[in-house]
């Protein structure tokens, strides 16, 4: 346990990225196995002990901390572990004990084998052996969660920088490891071979893009696509088994069960995850039709989606790409080759779950940019621009992909309200309810936002709002009806939740206008004419 709580001591005071790699690299090349492994593992926030979660530190903290300390320390420590660390009392008053023969592999088994029911007698007796730093550290494996600002990637960076390994190599065959990865370590060091993604339906790291900026491309180097508004996913299918994964990297199969059973075929693809929309219009067009992100929203998050969401927000995945045709990796392949392949496998699919993303035929650069501009698909957030004699490669490389989204809408909203924001910006008025003009005369509010503006704007908006307040209601102040902000926003759609019948997508405060009067800000009808 000495040197992981060392590790963990010196994580938590440095901020340096280099150092942080630097660290985690020593501890992993000087550590033996497996208890490196367990370190990795808590890195990388892959250990789980089930049964001793916050609940169990919580019933020790209660039964053996003083509750007037505790209460107070409340508002001082960052977490439970930590308060718990510092203030746990020392047996007899004697100087502290660090029992350094506890390994972090005996502590996690001793946790693990605990169960439920003596999990916090078994965490307290640990305790009671260890130092502060110890303490902190056995607390944090207890949580499975250190948030000590290492995110997995980082650790694993530090695995690979340690060990002169290819990142993207390890990244790859993660998923199919498990603690203490004795198989990582062996190859790592050359005695043992590189581990295979062949037998589970591992998540390779996605190809990603970079936005167009003032670029003009040509079209006889880049294939244009449909930027669809959807999520990012990849379906693994190998020996038998079928996985969805996340832009992150997350399992989220059980979230979209209807995909992940109808994928039959062995193969890796990369597509985007849209719901069915009921708009055939668009059916011709660009494929079958989608849905606006709103139908989508409703489905995210959720472990468990009965059979009623699934009938109601049937899911889809428009395919784009393909990494494994079979078993056959093709990711070195160009776009080209890559594309014929994928024409080839997605009719082997089932075709209520799966389409194949359209291809948008401009014969050169100006005509792409007016057929971006004119797509009306709610479905539809820009253009994407590949390179056609490129191969699959993981992360943002320059020049490969391009992302060219539409360009925002805007409207002249009216303030209606503000509350106070959160974090750095909880002294501050920065969230904001905006409006514009109904038939009647009435403003309604259409969105909200809270970001867009400069940190000197939003000290001038807080003094506009605290100066222009009529009412207050706990957090929120309503203001005069008097200010105009310029909206930007991607899309807006119709929508119960709002009174106005409109809710806008990613909206940000563009500008202040104090140079245009309230009563010629925009019409709800305006607003409802820009609907997709
Ligand atoms: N035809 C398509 N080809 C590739 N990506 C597409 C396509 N249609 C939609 N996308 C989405 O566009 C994103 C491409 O942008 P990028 O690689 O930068 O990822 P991102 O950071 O998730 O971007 P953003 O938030 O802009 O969607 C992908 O994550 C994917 O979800």
């Amino acid at each position: 346990m000495r040197a992981f709580s060392q590790l963990l001591d010196d994580l938590v005071y440095t901020r340096s990225r280099n150092t942080k790699l630097r660290l985690i690299g020593d501890y992993l090349k000087t550590t033996p196995d497996p208890d490196r492994g367990i370190a990795l593992a808590a890195l990388t926030g892959s250990l789980s002990i089930p049964a001793v979660k916050g609940a169990a530190i919580r019933a020790i903290a209660e039964e053996r901390l003083d509750p007037v300390l505790l209460y107070m320390s409340r508002d001082y420590v960052g977490d439970m572990a930590e308060t718990v660390s510092l203030l746990w009392p020392t047996p007899g008053g004697e100087p502290e004990l660090d029992d350094g023969t506890l390994s972090i592999t005996e502590a996690v088994q001793r946790l693990v084998d605990a169960g439920r029911l003596n999990g916090p007698r078994v965490l307290a007796e640990m305790l009671d052996h260890l130092d502060a730093s110890g303490r902190f550290a056995l607390l944090k494996l207890a949580t499975g969660n250190l948030r000590i600002g290492i995110s997995a990637r980082l650790a694993k960076q530090a695995l690979a920088d340690a060990f002169q390994i290819d990142v993207d190599a390890v990244e790859e065959v993660w998923h199919g490891l498990s603690p203490p990865y004795e198989e990582l370590f062996a190859w790592a060091e050359g005695r043992g071979p590189q581990p295979t993604a062949r037998d589970v339906p591992v998540f390779r790291p996605f190809m990603l893009a970079h936005p167009l900026e003032e670029t003009e491309v040509s079209l006889d180097d880049y294939a244009a696509e449909w930027k669809w508004d959807g999520i990012r996913v990849q379906l693994v299918r190998t020996a038998g088994q079928t996985r969805l994964y996340s832009r992150t990297g997350d399992d989220v199969s059980g979230s979209f069960p209807e995909i992940a059973v109808a994928f039959e075929a062995e193969g890796v693809l990369d597509g985007e995850l849209l719901v069915r929309g009921s708009d055939q219009g668009s059916a011709d067009l660009h494929g079958g039709a989608a849905a606006s992100f709103n139908a989508l929203q409703q489905r995210l998050g959720r472990k468990v989606v009965s059979a009623k969401m699934q009938s109601q927000y049937p899911a889809f995945v428009r395919l784009y790409d393909i990494l494994f045709d079979g078993p056959e990796d093709v990711r070195g392949l160009p776009w080209t080759a890559r594309r014929k392949r994928l024409e080839v496998f997605v009719p082997k699919l089932h075709p209520d779950r799966f389409d194949l993303s359209q291809l948008i035929d401009a014969s050169d650069f100006a005509e792409l940019s007016d057929i971006r501009a004119g797509a009306r698909d709610a479905a539809i957030e820009g253009v994407m621009l590949k390179r056609r004699d490129s191969a699959y490669v993981p992360g943002r490389r320059a020049g490969l992909w391009y992302k060219w989204k539409r360009d925002p809408l805007i409207a002249d909203c009216v303030l209606m309200y503000a509350q106070r924001g959160s974090g750095k910006r909880s002294s501050y008025y920065s969230d904001y309810t905006f409006g514009c003009w109904a038939e009647d005369g009435q403003l309604l509010p259409v969105g909200k936002a809270y970001f867009g503006f400069t940190d000197e704007e939003l000290k001038w908006l807080d003094r506009w709002v605290r100066n222009h307040t009529v009412e207050r209601f706990r957090p929120v102040r309503e203001v005069e009806k008097k200010l105009v902000l310029e909206v930007a926003f991607d899309s807006i759609h119709s929508s119960t939740r709002h009174k106005s019948g409109l809710a806008m997508r990613f909206p940000r405060i563009s500008r202040i206008r104090i140079d245009k009067p309230a009563a010629e800000a925009d019409r709800v009808a305006t607003l409802k004419s820009m609907v997709t």
